[in-house]
């Protein structure tokens, strides 16, 4: 029941949210507050007519009301004008609120108490502004093709890190009472015919790939989830009985409700029946015919949906309002409302830590008081018309902090990169030579003669409904923009000690910039939000060791990847279980730099692996929790390993644990995450990495037996400091 006594406790202060995290942690614990929930619900079912039934489970309109979907309130029963807002990142049109680091920027970090932190902040400003449901976390697009557009607003294309994220996250947010939305559901993974696509998936590549992370979302809790605009195997996501009904609420047990994405509803009947519970926006937005409403009411006088169909609807709607207690001292909405307190902290430490550091050739970082330095590009600074010039970010001008969408919020304040190296160079007393511009003339004057040129490049991506210099979402191809690679040459052949950095949504290929000689190091700076600046400075100057480590692989040519965008009606998703480093794995490609790779400025040493295990063979069994089969969920093997830290700076190191299936099982990755930890050393100290097990975490998805069963024989277990630097092999015998 922690869930709901820390929610209580959380209506009381939004200070209350900000010191409390550590009990916050328990919060994804309350399993059993779902039924007290749904008695509660039920009771109030029973006073409500058919109308106000309807009117729960339909949107109002779009910009008929504060927020981007909103349904009446209900007075009998003291339910109020339900808002939903965007979004994974914070909150979209607010006035006075934090813009939090994008997904991709957390899974960066492999950080679990930051990414728990972003979790409550996010959700202590949606509550503070009165926001009942949050639209995030994102778990589709999962990221198999590297450029899709819309791959920053989540974690990442591995499963198991994805799914440590989202269950973090939502734990997070609904600390703080406040209504976490797992989307899309699912298999939206490209920008491009988004909405006519047909995604078609075979059963095992579904489960352990797509569905696992919203598998970790149900079992935190989650109170709804979004239905995607794609078909899935022919049939729409919303009016998609097996993904819906069976996946999600029969196999998952998800007790909470299905809200469409806005607009990507198609039937009145289909939807309904097939286990959608909310239609979005519910007016004609972008040109579509109102689905529900009177609709929905008449099918249910003709007996097209049944009754108890709707009443299911509305009842899970209202459990989700009771679980997360917004029946009681919630917030009036008001999305103008000052509610950043220090969350810019977060930011900045998310920002930070999610830096990882691809090359450093000679140490020329960390910088050392240079007397004279090159800064270059035009991200270096803010966008000249404005931070928040272009509408839910659509535009690549300046300095980048996340990519385009519903998936954004306006920044408070930004700190280029400019700005925070001016103030470092103040107290060194280093002279500046600015050139903001991606224009190769000029470069060779602004570069020579300094001690170190740093040159910014960027690549972006985004949501479809906004085209930014031609590219309508999901990049054309995985070159930095604005003549990056040029311009990289350019200042490399004037200053042999240049230092590349990157703010970008997704992988480059990074090919020609290494080429060059004097590119001596390139810091992957990601997507750092408004604390842009600082983070980088902090990371170039080694006020901290860099210790970010790369959620997804960067090839060495985008054929490598074996992924790419569908222009046509339909996606095969031929490559199964095999994206990113699956893939590379698989195939013997040799990745540029491959998933989980980061430099430091200290080193580290691996031993003493140790593995006890209880793991048995055979199918899960038990009874279906919220997130499947009860003894899924369970502990059955421990593995251990020491990581020192060998240099003589601090530093932290993200120990990574991979296992592979035994022979027994069907062909399957050469290797999967399934466990990493991040530990800070000072200088000489020696800590313990302790992976725990779960029994999901050895098992593959039996199509025939239409279950998860842990195979026989001997699982390999690797640690490693990347999915390609392995330092310490062992064993786990299951019989
Ligand atoms: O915001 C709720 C969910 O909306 C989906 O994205 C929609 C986005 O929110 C909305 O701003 C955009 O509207 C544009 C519209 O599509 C376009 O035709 C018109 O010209 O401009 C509008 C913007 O002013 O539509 C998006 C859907 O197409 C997201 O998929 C979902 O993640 C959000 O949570």
């Amino acid at each position: 029941m922690h869930l709901r006594i820390f929610a209580v406790l959380a209506a009381t202060s939004l200070a209350w949210a900000e010191t409390s995290e550590k009990q916050a942690r328990q919060a994804g614990s309350g399993f059993a507050a779902w039924d007290a929930a749904y008695s509660q619900a039920s009771t109030a079912l029973s006073k409500l007519s058919q109308q106000d039934k309807v009117n729960i489970v339909t949107g109002v309109g779009w910009n008929k009301g504060p927020c981007v979907g909103n349904t009446p309130a209900i007075a009998s029963i003291g339910y109020p004008q339900l808002c939903l807002q965007d979004g994974p990142l914070g909150i979209r049109f607010g006035g006075s609120v934090t813009a939090f680091t994008p997904g991709i920027q957390a899974a960066s970090t492999w950080d679990v108490e930051l990414i728990r932190q972003r979790g409550v902040y996010l959700g202590a400003e949606a509550r503070g502004v009165g926001v009942h449901v949050l639209l995030g976390p994102v778990a589709g697009a999962l990221g198999k093709i590297p450029n899709g557009g819309r791959n920053w607003e989540g974690f990442g294309p591995d499963p198991y890190l994805t799914g440590i994220a989202m269950s973090e996250t939502i734990e997070g947010i609904q600390s703080n009472g406040v209504q976490a939305c797992a989307k899309h559901f699912i298999l939206n993974e490209q920008e491009t015919n988004r909405e006519t696509i047909s995604s078609v998936v075979d059963d095992r590549t579904m489960h352990e790939l797509y569905l696992f992370p919203f598998a970790d979302a149900v079992h935190s809790n989650v109170a709804s989830v979004m239905c995607s605009y794609n078909k899935v195997n022919g049939t729409w996501a919303c009016e998609n009985d097996k993904i819906q009904n069976g996946l999600l609420k029969k196999e998952l047990g998800f007790k909470g409700y299905v809200m469409s994405d806005w607009n990507a509803q198609h039937t009145t009947n289909g939807a309904a029946n097939s286990g959608m519970d909310m239609t979005m926006p519910g007016s004609d937005f972008n040109g579509k015919t109102i689905l529900w409403g009177p609709q929905l009411n008449t099918a249910v006088n003709n007996g097209q949906v049944s009754k108890a169909r709707l009443d299911d609807m509305a009842k899970r709607i209202l459990a989700s309002w009771y679980l997360l207690e917004q029946n009681s001292g919630y917030p009036a909405t008001n999305l103008k409302t000052n509610v950043q307190g220090n969350h810019k902290e977060n930011v900045r430490a998310v920002a930070r830590d999610g830096i990882v550091l691809l090359k450093n050739d000679d140490n020329i970082l960390p910088l050392k008081k240079p007397s004279k330095l090159a800064v270059i590009g035009s991200s270096s600074v803010v966008n000249p018309a404005g931070r928040n010039a272009c509408t839910d970010r659509g535009c690549n001008t300046g300095a980048l902090g996340m990519g385009w969408g519903s998936g954004t919020a306006d920044y408070p304040y930004f700190v280029a990169p400019y700005d925070a190296l001016k103030t470092r160079a103040q107290s060194d007393g280093t002279t500046i030579n600015l050139l903001s511009s991606d224009s190769t003339s000029g470069v060779a004057n602004a570069a020579s003669g300094a001690d170190a040129a740093l040159v910014f490049i960027t690549a972006d991506s985004g949501e479809g409904y906004i085209t930014v210099e031609g590219v309508t979402g999901d990049r054309p191809n995985l070159d930095p923009w604005h003549n990056g690679n040029q311009l990289v040459q350019a200042v490399a052949q004037a200053n042999k000690n240049t230092i590349v950095v990157v703010h970008s949504t997704g992988p480059i290929i990074l090919e020609t910039i290494l080429a060059q000689p004097g590119v001596k190091a390139v810091v992957w700076a990601g997507l750092p939000s408004q604390e842009n600046g600082n983070a980088l400075v902090d990371v170039l100057y080694g006020l901290v060791s860099p210790s970010g480590k790369l959620p997804y692989t960067i090839a060495k040519s985008e054929s490598d990847y074996g992924t790419a965008v569908q222009r046509g009606g339909t996606d095969l998703f031929t490559e199964g279980l095999f994206i990113d480093y699956r893939h590379f794995d698989k195939n013997g490609i040799a990745p540029r730099y491959e998933f989980g790779f980061g430099l430091s400025y200290t080193n580290f040493t691996y031993s003493s692996l140790s593995i006890t295990s209880t793991a048995s063979s055979g199918p899960a069994s038990g009874d279906t929790i919220p997130g499947g089969r009860s003894d899924l969920w369970e502990t059955v093997a421990t593995v251990t390993a020491v990581v020192k830290n060998t240099g003589d700076v601090q530093g932290a190191e993200v120990p990574q644990l991979y296992i592979s299936l035994p022979s027994s099982a069907p062909s399957s990755p050469p290797k999967q995450l399934r466990g990493f930890a991040k530990l800070k050393l000072a200088p000489g100290e020696s800590n313990t990495a302790t992976f725990i097990l779960r029994r999901r975490d050895l098992s593959y998805w039996d199509t025939g037996r239409q279950n998860w069963v842990v195979p026989s024989g001997s699982f390999g277990v690797v640690v490693g400091a990347s999915s390609r630097d392995l330092r310490l092999n062992g064993k786990l015998d299951v019989d």
